[in-house]
């Protein structure tokens, strides 16, 4: 574990004090400065502000174990007086992922405050004994002069990459592969996560609304969920429009659920999650069928996977079983990464990889970071993929990207 350092901006161990706090809580409202932390469903999740410690992890195979070893001894340092009892209360981390195994974008952030509101309780945290310097309340300001630019392959450039991604599926050299493409926006001044924040959280409540280093978007999909020994997940993957009114909506929605090339796809990545998380669980639910989930831009093949862990296993450990499933790499594993490297032209750093929290017991929310940007001062970086198979045609594909960055492009132009 030698090569994980941990930066603690406090002093030598984390002193941590938990209290009930009056509900509810307006999370995003919570946030004091853009330096946003946040996990946000439905109104309730955890917000955070401040660096009480910060975990880079380097690139390498046991990246997830470096990470859980590197906060279980940070964590089992703590001084914790946790008056609530929670999961997300008591020390947390939040966490991002890059999608390479061999990338050195992961990060862990232990905040300084934490705001918790689930099931009626709010909770806050407190950790290290001096108050954040930057906590005083500064108002979001809204981007504006928002100017677009393409990212590193156009659409003539991207629908190439995934003519060729069809041809060496039907050579057989594997079943599926997902291909992400970028887009560049630039606003007049620093753009500000927590104005994004209220707006997807606005628009896509049923998606996970999420801010961590910089990385801001709303994902449908839950990679994992662990709260105590019982685990979640939502699998997507097959996409289509929504309709103009509720008879071409449905229709679309039929046509999705009949199209063998969408079922496919799909089917590639609810098996391998069921693979992945069988030797982990003493009891998995995977329905056979997908169901349908419709979000405000797009439709999804969605198959819902509950579980009972079998032994004491971190929420991290799972991410380790899981990261990368074909709904955003491909099958097999292996060759779809390698062609990903070949054909996107681009780093994708923590676009698709896990984002979420995870707290001193283990429990912890996961999601796969889809429909999001890297916020770097000015500028924003977006992303958007797409999954393909031997019949996918790259005009259908072009325009469920753009549809998939209408998410952030939205949130970003008010
Ligand atoms: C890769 C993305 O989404 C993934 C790919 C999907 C598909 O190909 O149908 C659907 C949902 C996600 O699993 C993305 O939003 O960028």
């Amino acid at each position: 574990m030698g090569l994980v350092s941990v930066v603690l901006r406090t002093s030598e161990r984390l002193t941590v004090r938990t209290l009930p706090a009056p509900g509810p809580v307006d999370l995003v409202g919570r946030l004091p400065h853009p330096a946003a932390l946040a996990w946000i469903r439905r109104d309730s999740g955890l917000v955070g502000w401040g660096e009480a410690a910060r975990v880079p992890i380097p690139g390498g195979p046991d990246r997830f174990a470096r990470a859980r070893g590197a906060l279980t001894a940070l964590f089992e340092g703590a001084e914790v007086d946790d008056a609530v009892g929670v999961p997300g209360s008591g020390p947390v981390a939040f966490g991002t992922f890059g999608f390479d195994p061999k990338s050195d974008d992961s990060v862990l952030i232990v905040p300084r405050s934490v705001v918790g509101w689930r099931d009626g309780r709010a909770w806050h945290t407190v950790i290290g004994a001096d108050d954040d310097p930057m906590a005083e309340l500064n108002p979001p300001r809204q981007p504006s002069g928002v100017a677009w630019r393409g990212g590193a392959l156009d659409d003539t450039g991207w629908g190439g990459a995934v003519r060729t991604a069809t041809g060496r599926i039907r050579e057989g050299e594997l079943g599926k592969v997902v291909l992400a493409r970028d887009l560049w926006a630039e606003a007049d001044e620093p753009i500000d996560a927590r104005v994004l924040l209220r707006r997807l959280s606005a628009r896509f409540p049923d998606c996970y609304t999420f801010a961590v280093d910089g990385l801001v978007g709303a994902t449908p999909e839950l990679l994992v969920r662990r709260i105590g020994g019982e685990i979640a997940s939502l699998v997507l993957a097959g996409t289509t429009p929504r309709g103009a009114d509720e008879a071409a909506d449905r229709a679309l929605g039929e046509a999705l659920f009949a199209s063998a090339k969408d079922r496919r796809e799909h089917a590639y990545a609810a098996d391998m999650v069921r693979d992945a998380l069988a030797p982990l669980c003493a009891e998995l639910d995977l329905p056979a069928e997908p169901e349908l989930l419709r979000l405000a831009n797009v439709q999804h093949l969605a198959t819902p996977v509950r579980g009972r862990l079998a032994g004491e296993r971190s929420v991290l450990d799972v991410l380790e079983a899981l990261h990368p499933t074909p709904a955003v790499c491909g099958t097999p594993t292996d060759a779809a990464m390698d062609l990903i490297r070949e054909l996107e032209e681009m780093d994708r750093s923590r676009y698709a990889g896990p984002v979420g929290w995870v707290d001193s017991r283990g429990d912890g929310e996961w999601g796969i970071a889809l429909r999001c940007a890297q916020l770097d001062g000015r500028r924003a970086r977006l992303f958007a993929g797409c999954g393909i198979v031997a019949d996918s045609d790259p005009a259908a594909e072009i325009a469920e990207a753009r549809a998939k960055f209408g998410v952030m492009r939205t949130a970003l132009d008010g």
